[in-house]
């Protein structure tokens, strides 16, 4: 009997600037086995972003169709703008054995820990909220308002940093990675994934 272990569900958040997108993109040209989830959302693209790569971008009433149909795993309302994950493509890679990594905000994140509590959760902080500041500036997407709202709801994202398994200081975008990959490893290792596997030993070899 051969034992096939389910893909890990690994959620990755923290406040918008910290460098999720940044992280996502060096852990994936290392080669990183993770499979990313490209997410819905009502935002207008930025330049250079592609439908289907960084987002699937859909209207208001199509996003809605999506959570009617029940074809969000979760969803929430950020800054204006809607975003949620596809739950096929997440069910479908996992099953298949592999890995996937979600890249989103903290409501989400809580929302698939009702659903997944198995799932990995890591938070990705800022070493601290003036640098965070610096970067979604550098960043050079957002109007000043827009920089100060999700300045405002970094604030209080910070505070539901407990919600999640490990924290991730995202200081250098190397070291960053680095942890990520030995957290995601550790996790691999848990006797609670594990065991079904080698309380089957017996199974393995026909006897
Ligand atoms: N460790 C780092 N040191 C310095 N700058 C960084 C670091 N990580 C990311 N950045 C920069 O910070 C800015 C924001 O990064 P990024 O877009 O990846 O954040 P994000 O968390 O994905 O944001 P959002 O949630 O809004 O999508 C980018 O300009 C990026 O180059
Ligand atoms: N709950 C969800 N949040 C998501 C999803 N995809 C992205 N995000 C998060 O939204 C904010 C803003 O993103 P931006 O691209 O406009 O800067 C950021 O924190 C993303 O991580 C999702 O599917 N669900």
């Amino acid at each position: 009997m051969s034992f096939k272990e389910k893909g890990l569900l690994v959620v990755l958040s923290g406040p918008s600037g910290v460098g999720k997108g940044t992280v996502c993109k060096a852990l994936r040209s290392r080669g990183t086995q993770l499979q990313y989830s490209i997410s819905v959302t009502t935002r207008k693209p930025r330049e250079g972003e592609i439908d289907g790569v960084h987002y699937f971008f859909k209207t208001r009433d199509q996003f809605q169709q999506m959570i009617r149909q029940e074809k969000l795993l979760e969803w929430a309302e950020y800054v204006g703008n809607c975003y949620g994950t596809p739950t096929d493509y997440v069910r479908k890679t996992l099953d298949e054995g592999q890995d996937v990594i979600l890249e989103i905000e903290v409501q989400g994140a809580l929302q698939v820990k009702r659903r997944f509590p198995e799932a990995l959760f890591i938070f990705l902080a800022p070493p601290n909220l003036m640098e965070l500041k610096k970067r979604i500036i550098g960043r050079g997407t957002e109007t000043a308002d827009l920089i100060e709202s999700r300045m405002t709801v970094a604030k209080s994202e910070m505070e539901l940093m407990q919600n999640y398994n490990y924290v991730v200081e995202n200081d250098q975008v190397e070291k960053a990675c680095d942890r990520i990959e030995a957290i995601v490893l550790a996790e691999h290792c848990r006797v609670d994934r594990l065991i079904e596997k080698y309380t089957n030993l017996e199974g393995a070899d026909g006897q």
